[in-house]
């Protein structure tokens, strides 16, 4: 039984970049990604939207929908301000645990939290677990399949208020039809695509930003 991807990527991690320098866990990841092994992190590409998104969005209260590794986490929680937050959620025990280390080595620990377990059970306790209102920023890249419903939780648990960010990866590929008909033919949401390419390849993807109306 030999390694895993996820471990093969915090060695890479551990080898190349310095510890508590945020941009260097960045980019001996996309490194490693791009030159040796394909993994699912959002990369260099649509990170840097992801980037601007989230500097125009500047929030004090970010949530992350799969973590993996912890790439986007770290992409995320590096531009945070001082006393803003990241709670990121991970269904897989083993991503979580390579993740934590991944964010520990870039000195992140301190702005995120990582919550172990299924979203759809996680969000409806997230209120009193947390102490929280709303969230500002949303980052969904966890089952594509997850991001309608969860995106619905989210707001009949009252965790989005008017001008909240939703951020959604992989709209293209794999895909999240039925999520880009719910927010874009709704009311609630004022949407925009922002066009890229699948992570380390030529492969058309891109992220779709929704701000919800209250
Ligand atoms: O499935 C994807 N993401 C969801 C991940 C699902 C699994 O990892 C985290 C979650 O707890 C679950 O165990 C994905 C897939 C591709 N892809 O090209 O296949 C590209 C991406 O950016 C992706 O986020
Ligand atoms: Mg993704």
């Amino acid at each position: 039984t030999g390694s895993s991807r996820p471990q093969r990527i915090l060695k890479a991690v551990q080898k190349n970049a310095t510890k508590g320098d945020p941009q260097s866990v960045i980019s001996a990841i996309d490194y490693y990604c791009r030159h040796k092994e394909w993994a699912m992190n959002v990369g260099d590409d649509k990170g840097l939207i992801l980037d601007s998104v989230l500097t125009e969005v500047n929030p004090s209260m970010a949530l992350e929908l799969g973590t993996y590794c912890g790439y986007s986490s770290v992409r995320i929680a590096r531009l945070l301000s001082p006393n803003s937050k990241l709670i990121t959620v991970e269904f897989n025990p083993a991503f979580a645990a390579i993740a934590r280390q991944i964010i520990a080595y870039a000195g992140l620990q301190d702005k995120v939290t990582i919550v172990e377990g299924a979203s759809g059970d996680l969000i409806p306790k997230m209120k009193e677990r947390f102490g929280l209102k709303s969230f500002d920023f949303v980052f969904l890249d966890h089952w594509k399949d997850r991001y309608v419903p969860d995106t619905k939780l989210l707001e009949d648990c009252g965790l989005l208020r008017k001008g909240t960010v939703l951020l959604a990866d992989n709209v293209i590929c794999p895909g999240a039809p039925e999520y880009l008909k719910y927010v874009r033919n709704n009311p609630r949401y004022e949407s925009r695509y922002y066009p890229s390419v699948l992570e380390y390849t030529k492969a058309e993807d891109g992220l779709e930003k929704s701000v919800f109306l209250g």
